[in-house]
């Protein structure tokens, strides 16, 4: 197994705010990982200085060949990172985009790495249309050829398809898994349930600290969580009176079904016993990625959070 990524004790900190909270990350190559937690948990701020873009209070270790962070800028050199916003030009057309970014990348023969971009990344067809006025799918998917343009052997994605219709995500997501399949390594944030899925390999941060971690199925094993999902006339209905019974730690409707979890299957069992009975019916699922991930954040909230 060759590691893409191993670092340590990763952290920063913003005058009294730890942003980043002694992260340790080991990343296979050519793996995709999804990096997940509430807003402010400090996913862009571990990307950026992974890629070199920040520099840490502490963290060492090696990305791709190189040692952390003092080979920042070779790092730098060998990474791609598409940002949350577009930041391209939006008065160039596609194809004059990728020519100045080949050019700040001092590429050589720009014309042919241009064409051969938009070729991989279909945009041939669209070569000549202004970046400003592309929807927001084939915009991300030009951020994305800018970000690949130079062959990196590291992509850091900051929720790429954030507002992003659901086909066009897919495509999306299709293409990053061409360029995994290449051996790139991907590291994508993002806040979408079925996107976590799609990925190799999950992380999840929260209040800096990373606090689950591997693939999707082991994430749902280690959180303990039990879910029995109710199903039948208004089952949905009955979340908020079930929320507040000893053992349930959530109940979240789905459509007209309901979930119910919790971690001490016992007390789960007896909160839903009464309830047990026509017309409702009720069997164990596993749980989802977005039960375990609403868990871990009310579990990890701190006591003031928790308790309000
Ligand atoms: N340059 C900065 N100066 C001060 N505080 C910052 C700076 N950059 C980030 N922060 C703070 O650090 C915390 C982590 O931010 P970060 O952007 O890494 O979170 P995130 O998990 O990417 O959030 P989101 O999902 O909303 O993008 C937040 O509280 C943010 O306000």
């Amino acid at each position: 197994m060759t590691l893409a990524i191993d670092v340590q004790g990763l952290s920063k900190r913003f005058g009294s705010l730890q942003a980043v909270d002694n992260v340790s990350l080991q990343i296979e190559q050519g793996h995709i990982t999804g990096f997940l937690g509430p807003n402010g948990s400090g996913k862009t701020t571990s990307l950026r200085m992974l890629c070199g873009l920040l520099t840490p209070d502490g963290g060492h270790g090696r990305v791709l060949d190189y040692d952390f962070p003092s080979q920042a800028e070779l790092i730098k050199r060998q990474t791609g990172y598409m940002t949350q916003r577009f930041s391209l030009y939006e008065d160039l057309t596609i194809e004059e985009n990728l020519a100045f970014i080949a050019r700040v990348y001092s590429l050589d023969n720009v014309f042919a790495r241009v064409d051969e971009t938009l070729d991989k990344l279909g945009l041939t067809h669209r070569r000549k249309q202004l970046a400003g006025n592309l929807s927001g799918g084939w915009k991300q998917r030009l951020a994305l050829a800018a970000a690949v343009m130079h062959e990196p052997k590291l992509l850091l994605l900051d929720e790429p398809t954030a507002g992003v219709d659901p086909q066009a995500r897919r495509d999306f997501w299709d293409e990053i898994h061409r360029l995994a399949d290449d051996g790139m390594t991907v590291m994508v944030s993002t806040h979408y349930m079925d996107e976590a899925e799609r990925c190799h390999e999950i992380a999840y941060i929260f209040n800096g600290k990373l606090i689950a971690r591997g693939t999707g199925e082991a994430v749902i094993a280690q959180s303990g969580l039990v879910t029995f999902e109710a199903e039948g006339p208004r089952a949905d209905r009955l979340s908020r009176e079930l929320a507040s019974l000893p053992g349930v730690d959530m109940a979240a409707p789905f459509g007209e079904a309901l979930h119910v979890s919790g971690t001490d299957r016992a007390a789960l069992e007896a909160a839903i016993a009464p309830y047990r009975k026509d017309p409702i019916r009720w069997a164990e699922v596993q749980p989802t990625l977005e039960d375990v991930f609403i868990h871990l954040m009310r579990t990890h909230a701190p006591p003031e959070v928790k308790a309000a």
